[in-house]
């Protein structure tokens, strides 16, 4: 079955019960409760399962001569009706061994006694219970549902705990806490729908009844209670409730009821009369009782608390994932079928969309029929005359994250009929493979014998909308519909004002470290990014963070006779505010839990590690392996570095200069301490690497060749786990 087939019966299940999933969640969180305060108001006693029948029952008999019945509750507590407790007390709390007087026992705490109605039956009685049942089923269907997509997410069982993307926080914990809620809630469910069941008759639930042939019962000979061999045999622990004879006759009897089976013993011979085990459906009902409330074990109670408290986030972030897959699809009015122009897009950021977007809504002005969605959603396209590819490049000249399934995808669906197609491919110079993805795209699409290019490939520099104009001309001409190249671009949020504290910009060096404060960082790491908006429009530049000293962010930068954002910051003068914005890069935060972690680098790539390193605690080894063309290049990180040696922070740094005499790389020296690397990934620990795409290159070739020869594995298995990570520009 595919994964729409599983998101829509998840979801349908989630709507149809949510109301009464609510109610009953909240009173069962509630009622979780319960169990911590019956405990307190009960005596704290020593465990049954060291005291037998045999030692207690005669003490309390001689204690309390008229005892008629005991009860041990969920709690393990003796609760004694006999009329030798003063009038006003019928029943009363017992010494297990002593028989000793230890209060009235107390009823149903009145509150909880309503909750247990309202969860029950929402005070509806029998239409309440058949509700509630059929809600506890739902559940336990939306379970089984979530499960399979949650399978299918991680594409299969074995990777059930491998890392999860995070895309939003609704999204990111709605799958991590159902990894571990899932089976508390599956029990909660299955039990509530079991009990229901029985409370229905649906499943029998068959009474124990004890037959006593009165006949037969034997007056002699008279056995002490301690002597009875059955009393011997019985702990407290396994005893519900112990029935005393009415009188001294024969024909009365003790009935006893134990967790599993009832049993009639005669009250002079200690014979057993009768003994009937439980049936399999009354032992289920009594665990399925204990594990649905939590009645006997307090920690499961909590559990249960937890995993309902969860059930509710479930519903709110359910429900706010749902709202924005169903807000972002409003944008199409004509299904993919019906529609004759197909517009595909490829985007990492956004960017790209806003163009694609302003094309379709021109499009649907003017009557076309258009449909737009992302280059992982290509599928068969009957009606399409036109398909118009925008896309962006990412990485090192690599497909944007919703287009890297696209060229399977085309092999998959190929269309029948003759189709025009143009490309347009967003990207930067400041990369060196500029649009490469686009290139690639239009290649792939330009081999297929359906596809009829209508326009060469066109680029687009820098959301550069000039650019864009002239390919909005050239599309216009050739498919004679008009469509201008005039775009809103929707400027990014979160904008926040940080001030400059210091640039080392002024020492005539190329390279440069600039510090900034602000009055707060949100949730900000080393590694994260920083856009800055160089020219007041909507061209951002990104520069990698480290976060130094007293939280200030300090960026590494080298100025480019032409960089947009270089120039710029080299010009910021201490004392001056400028407008940023943070982008948060999980994927290179510094680990959480490795012991032992190397930073490769090269140039401005020690950016982020100077900030990693200052904040890094000091069970966790730090090496740094940096490279700069010369011994003087190095000079501008020097008393930061030595700072972290001197506090402990830094374990080892090796250093490759380039334009030294004897030059050298840093794959060069990953090279020389293969093994000590091999070992260092072996026993868990984490390689990262920051700097230029070339130097990157050249050490994953290095590691490559490590994780092959020494470690026999691929390195994509490490880049997999989260133990070679990389940020290079
Ligand atoms: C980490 C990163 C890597 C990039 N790699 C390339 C690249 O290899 N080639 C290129 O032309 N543009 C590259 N770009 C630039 C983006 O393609 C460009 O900014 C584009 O307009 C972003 O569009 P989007 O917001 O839709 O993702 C890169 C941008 C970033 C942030």
């Amino acid at each position: 079955m595919n994964l729409s087939i599983w998101r829509y019966s998840h979801l349908t299940l989630a709507i149809s019960s949510f109301l009464f999933l609510i109610l009953a969640t909240i009173t069962g969180i509630i009622l979780a409760f319960e169990p911590v305060v019956e405990k307190s108001k009960r005596p704290n006693l020593e465990s049954l399962d060291q005291i037998s029948l045999a030692q207690s029952l005669p003490i309390w008999k001689k204690k309390y001569p008229s005892i008629s019945e005991i009860e041990i509750d969920n709690f393990k507590t003796l609760i004694a009706k006999s009329s030798d407790f003063p009038k006003e007390i019928p029943s009363a709390y017992i010494h297990p061994k002593t028989g000793e007087f230890l209060g009235e026992s107390q009823v149903q705490n009145p509150f909880f006694e309503w909750m247990t109605a309202l969860h029950r039956s929402l005070f509806l009685h029998e239409l309440g219970r058949f509700f509630v049942g059929i809600t506890a089923f739902l559940l336990w269907l939306i379970t089984i549902s979530g499960t399979l997509l949650l399978i299918q997410r991680q594409s299969g069982i074995r990777n059930f705990f491998k890392k999860i993307p995070k895309e939003n926080f609704a999204q990111y914990y709605h799958v991590v806490l159902s990894r571990w809620m899932l089976i508390p809630i599956f029990i909660i469910a299955l039990t509530g729908s079991y009990l229901s069941l029985v409370r229905f008759e649906i499943f029998a639930s068959p009474k124990v009844n004890l037959e006593v042939d009165l006949d037969k019962i034997n007056a002699s000979p008279q056995i002490a209670f301690h002597d009875f061999k059955v009393f011997q045999s019985i702990t407290l622990d396994e005893v519900k409730s112990i029935e005393f004879p009415f009188s001294e006759d024969p024909e009365d009897y003790f009935t006893l009821k134990l967790s599993d089976r009832e049993l009639a013993v005669n009250q002079i011979t200690g014979e057993i009369l009768s003994e009937q085990k439980y049936p399999f459906s009354q032992i289920m009902t009594t665990l399925s009782l204990e594990l649905h409330t939590g009645r006997t074990n307090l920690l499961w109670a909590l559990i249960l608390a937890i995993a309902s408290i969860n059930i509710l986030f479930f519903i709110y972030s359910g429900f706010v994932i749902t709202y924005k897959r169903v807000s972002k699809k409003t944008k199409n009015k004509f299904k993919a079928i019906e529609s004759q122009y197909i517009i595909l897009v490829g985007s990492e950021n956004g960017g790209t969309w806003d163009f694609a977007n302003g094309f379709h809504q021109q499009l649907l002005k003017q009557g076309k029929k258009s449909f737009i969605d992302s280059l992982n959603q290509y599928q068969n396209y009957p009606e399409a005359e036109h398909l118009i590819v925008f896309s962006s490049t990412y990485g090192i000249g690599e497909a944007p994250s919703n287009a890297n399934n696209f060229k399977k995808l085309l092999k998959e669906h190929p269309q029948n009929q003759h189709i025009n197609i143009s490309v347009i491919g967003f990207g930067s110079h400041s990369y060196p493979d500029f649009c490469k993805y686009a290139f690639e795209l239009h290649d792939w699409l330009s081999n297929e014998s359906w596809a009829k290019p209508l326009l060469d490939i066109h680029t687009v520099n820098d959301k550069s909308i000039e650019e864009y104009s002239r390919w909005t001309e050239a599309w216009s001409a050739q498919s004679g519909i008009a469509i201008s190249g005039k775009t809103q671009i929707s400027q990014p949020s979160k904008f926040q004002k940080i001030l400059v504290i210091s640039n080392t910009s002024g020492h005539h060096n190329d390279t440069f470290l600039i510090r900034f404060q602000a009055k707060k960082w949100v949730s900000i790491k080393s590694g994260d990014l920083l856009a800055i908006y160089p020219a007041n429009d909507h061209r951002e530049r990104l520069y990698s963070i480290g976060m130094v000293g007293k939280n200030n962010l300090q960026l590494s930068v080298r100025l480019h006779p032409q960089g947009l954002g270089s120039s710029y910051l080299h010009e910021l003068k201490t004392g001056e505010n400028i407008k940023v914005r943070i982008i948060n890069n999980s994927h290179f935060h510094f680990p959480k839990k490795a012991k032992e972690v190397v930073m490769i680098c090269n140039g401005t790539g020690i950016g982020p590690f100077l900030g990693m390193i200052s904040q890094c605690s000091k069970n966790v080894k730090c090496h740094l392996y940096a490279g700069f063309r010369d011994a003087n290049s190095m000079m501008l990180y020097k008393p930061q570095l030595d700072d972290f040696s001197k506090q402990n922070k830094l374990t080892s740094s090796t250093f490759a200069f380039s334009r030294e005499i004897e030059k050298q790389y840093v794959g060069n020296l990953v090279e020389k301490d293969a093994s000590k690397f091999a070992n260092i990934l072996k026993n868990g620990g984490v390689i990262m690497l920051c700097g230029s795409l070339a130097m990157q290159r050249d050490v994953m070739e290095v590691l490559k060749a490590i994780c092959e020869n020494e470690l026999r594995q691929p390195l994509s298995h490490y880049q997999a786990h989260a133990q070679i990570l990389s940020d290079c520009y």
